[in-house]
């Protein structure tokens, strides 16, 4: 969730940003200063999200600043508690503040925490003369960042939810749905980088008699296995799915030494080493096929990989 990445490159977050401005420029309105902001901190420093659009704000949105920098929100994320700084040019502690520099000498900070109590960052005024901040300041930002940390949860919520919309709960792989939508995407993407696709279809041999014999839980162990060796035995690039109870796809993009043949037998060769704890190797049957340039239908060609699957299965059978 709060992998350090700034929610202004998310598009998740652009809704929320416009409603954001909104309750910045009330803040600082409301406490009477000329410069308010909800400050985002990442390992990579400081960001504004949201700038209080007076005039005199030395600082607009967006703006970037060091981690290392000695800003009062630095203390602020580092103590995870309100600061109240009357007058800073008073106190040798703030000596190399930049924002002193700029005329803000006083800062009223609150911590904001994402939803699984991490530090988001901070929600602040400042002011250009020394400031006694009145306590109905600090109730009425303490309710602005309740608002913020209310609006955070929504937004990880809604993420969470079209997360599972398109996951595969027991491996992690997208499910069929997902599988769908993103590989419709990457061919186009690929097609006008006139890179050559495949579509590899997978299925777990023998799967009943593993549940059979030995449990479901080695079952589940066997499915989990094949998912993990397509991770790691695929490209980043490339998008594998489960789309049923021992099913799997998965689309390639083939480099130009590649043929598809190479790929599925680097998939066999790790599939067969995979470790498992009961006394079976894993065996897979899978089935490739050529992703054609134009007008694309995966239901089909989903089928079309099926049956080449089928067929090695049945050769593999009879061997
Ligand atoms: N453990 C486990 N088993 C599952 C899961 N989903 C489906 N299955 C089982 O997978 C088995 C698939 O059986 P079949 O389609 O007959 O295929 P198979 O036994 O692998 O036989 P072949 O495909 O012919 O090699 C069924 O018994 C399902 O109950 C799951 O999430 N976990």
């Amino acid at each position: 969730m709060t992998e350090t990445l700034w929610i202004h490159d998310s598009e998740d977050y652009q809704c929320i940003l416009e409603k954001w401005q909104n309750t910045v420029d009330v803040m600082a309105e409301a406490c009477m200063s000329p410069a308010g902001f909800i400050v985002q901190h990442t390992k990579y420093g400081f960001m504004t999200a949201v700038a209080s659009s007076n005039a005199e704000n030395p600082y607009g949105t967006g703006t970037v600043v060091d981690p290392d920098t000695n800003l009062y929100c630095k203390r602020v994320v580092e103590t995870k508690k309100v600061l109240c700084v009357n007058d800073a040019t008073k106190d040798r502690y703030w000596d190399d503040n930049p924002e002193i520099k700029d005329g803000l000498i006083a800062y009223l900070g609150l911590p904001i925490f994402w939803p699984n109590g991490e530090m988001f960052g901070t929600i602040c005024i400042l002011n250009f003369k020394s400031t006694h901040y009145p306590m109905i300041f600090q109730k009425l930002m303490f309710q602005f960042r309740d608002i913020i940390e209310a609006d955070l949860q929504l937004l990880e919520n809604n993420k969470l939810l079209r997360e599972m919309a398109i996951r595969d709960e027991l491996t992690g792989l997208y499910n069929r749905r997902g599988f769908k939508d993103l590989a419709q995407q990457q061919h186009k993407l690929a097609c006008r980088l006139r890179q050559s696709v495949g579509l590899l279809y997978l299925d777990i041999d023998d799967l009943k008699e593993i549940n059979d014999q030995v449990g479901h839980a080695a079952g589940d162990e066997a499915i989990k296995a094949t998912a993990k060796v397509l991770q790691e035995a695929l490209r980043s690039n490339d998008i594998s799915a489960r789309i049923g109870g021992d099913e799997f796809v998965a689309m390639v993009f083939l480099e130009a030494l590649d043929t598809m043949e190479i790929v599925i037998e680097r998939l066999e060769r790790r599939l067969i080493n995979e470790k498992m704890t009961f006394e079976r190797p894993l065996s897979v049957s899978i089935g490739g096929i050529l992703v054609p340039e134009q007008d694309v239908n995966f239901e089909k060609l989903v089928v079309s990989a099926d049956k080449k699957m089928y067929q090695n299965k049945k050769s593999k059978k009879k061997n």
